[in-house]
This record gives structure tokens, C-alpha cells and sequence, in this order.
């Protein structure tokens, strides 16, 4: 199976001198092309630090991280800050949205700046995400005035907006309660069936028991997978069984 993203021997730490503080520690980690991944592990074992090291948001001290062929270790600031815009889709636990703007122009901001002249295709596709996701009603409104749920549900038009090969998600349902949390997983699980490539950080089984294989973290290294066969909405309590036993076999 073609890999989309390869991250090999990837060593990140954080401070200097004594206060230097290994967090990645030669992590090798891959994810397929269209496939759906989590990562769990104790709080501060390292999954949003592999996270941003796989997206090329951070800077690695060691290692290669390579994206659809491309090694992102040796790219320019400006090519990655591309790659990220063009070809990546980002949700994270808060969506990172202007206070200023509306819903939708909170959406195709990102757009624009690749294609200023092109705004009523990229208004149009915007709409038709917010359709799709349930949120089509609350374009006008300012980011103050919708629920969490739905604020991440813009969160996700904005990262599907380039249609991106992957999607990256940091505890995408940690800020939700559980009706929202299955409706966003549900919506993943929709992205993922139509091919894009999904990688979630979570502390939560019933998240990860809905992806394909699971990556287990403890102080910087991967130190078990869990494969689960694709999620076709049924056993879930089983699925869920196979995480939580799993879990507590490595101590989380
Ligand atoms: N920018 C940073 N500067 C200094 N230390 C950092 C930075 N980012 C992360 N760390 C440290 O690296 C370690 C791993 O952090 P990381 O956020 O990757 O863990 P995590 O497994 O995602 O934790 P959590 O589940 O609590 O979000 C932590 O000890 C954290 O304090």
C-alpha cells in the first residue's frame, strides 16, 4: 500500500542545557494513503509533538519526514507553509478562528490567498461544505454565536476546503459533548470513505475505535499499533473493547 506520509527516526526536543527535555525520541510512524489512524497515549507522551513534526508544522532536530515523496525536512519555510495550505487539512480541539470575520468568511479566508480572483467558486464550494456538514443556515453568523459543535463542524469545511490528502486532527472532540463528538466522527469517517487520509490524536476509546489502526505512545516512542478492520458502523462496542484492553495493557 502506498504510504502518504512517512515520518522516520524523528527526534524533537524543547529547551536547552539541563532544562533540555527529549520529547521525540527516533519515532518512525507512516500512514497510508486514504487510511484512518489515532494516536493515544499518557498526557505528555509526545502525540501532538508527532503531530506537528508529520505535518511539517515543527521544525524536527533528527530525522526525515517525508509527504507524498517530498522530503519536508529540506523544504523552505515558503514550500512548506504551501504543501500545509494546499495539501494538508488541519482540525484541532479549538478551532482557531477570527472574531472579526463570519462563519463563512472564516471558511474561505485560507482560499483566497492562493486565489484572490476565483471568490464566488471558492464562496460556492464553502456552501456547499457547510451543506453538507449541517451548518448552511449560520454563514452570517459571528464565531461568538454558534455552539462548539458547530464551530468545529466550520473547522472542518475550512480544512476540506483544498481538498486535502490528509487531514490532521488534535483531539478534534475534546472540547464537545458526546452527541457532537459521534456527529464529528461520523463526518471523519465520511472524509475518510471518500479517500482522504484522516490522523487523529485522542484520549478518548471511543474515538479511536472508530479508525483503522491505532499508534500507542509512551515517553516519546511508539510502543504499540492496534488494527482494527475499517469502520462499517457496526461493533462498535467491540471495537471499543479491543481499544480499552489495549489501553490498559500499556498503562494509559
Ligand atoms: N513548545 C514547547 N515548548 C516546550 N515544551 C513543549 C512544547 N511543546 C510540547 N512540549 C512538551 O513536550 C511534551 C510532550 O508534549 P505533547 O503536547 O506532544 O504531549 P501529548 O502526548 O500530546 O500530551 P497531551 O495528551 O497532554 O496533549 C510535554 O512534556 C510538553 O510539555
Amino acid at each position: 500500500m502506498k504510504k502518504v506520509m512517512i515520518g522516520e527516526h524523528i527526534v524533537k526536543s524543547f529547551g536547552e542545557g539541563d532544562e533540555k527535555h527529549h520529547v521525540l525520541d527516533g519515532v518512525s510512524a507512516y500512514i497510508n494513503e486514504g487510511e484512518f489512524v489515532a494516536v493515544m497515549g499518557p498526557s505528555g507522551s509526545g502525540k501532538s509533538t508527532l503531530l506537528f513534526a508529520l505535518s511539517g508544522t515543527d521544525v524536527v532536530d533528527d530525522g526525515k519526514v517525508v509527504f507524498d515523496g517530498r522530503d519536508l525536512t529540506t523544504a523552505s519555510e515558503n514550500e512548506l507553509a504551501d504543501i500545509r495550505r494546499t495539501q494538508m487539512g488541519f482540525v484541532f480541539q479549538q478551532p482557531t478562528m477570527l472574531n472579526n470575520l463570519n462563519i463563512l468568511d472564516n471558511i474561505i479566508l485560507p482560499s483566497l490567498r492562493d486565489n484572490r480572483k476565483n471568490v464566488a467558486n471558492i464562496t460556492a464550494k464553502a456552501r456547499t461544505l457547510m451543506k453538507r456538514v449541517g451548518i448552511a443556515e449560520l454563514e452570517k453568523r459571528d464565531i461568538t454565536q454558534v455552539s462548539g459543535g458547530q464551530l468545529q463542524r466550520a473547522g472542518i469545511c475550512r480544512a476540506l476546503m483544498n481538498n486535502p490528502r490528509i487531514i490532521f486532527g488534535d483531539e478534534p472532540t475534546g472540547a464537545l459533548n458526546s452527541t457532537s463528538a459521534q456527529e464529528m466522527m461520523d463526518l471523519f469517517s465520511e472524509i475518510n470513505a471518500e479517500g482522504t487520509a484522516v490522523m487523529l490524536v485522542t484520549h478518548d476509546a471511543n474515538v479511536a475505535a472508530r479508525t483503522e489502526r491505532i499508534m500507542f505512545m509512551r515517553d516519546g516512542s511508539i510502543v504499540s499499533e492496534l488494527q482494527l478492520p475499517k469502520y462499517d458502523g457496526t461493533d462498535m462496542e467491540g471495537r471499543i473493547e479491543h481499544v480499552t484492553v489495549k489501553m490498559r495493557e500499556i498503562g494509559i
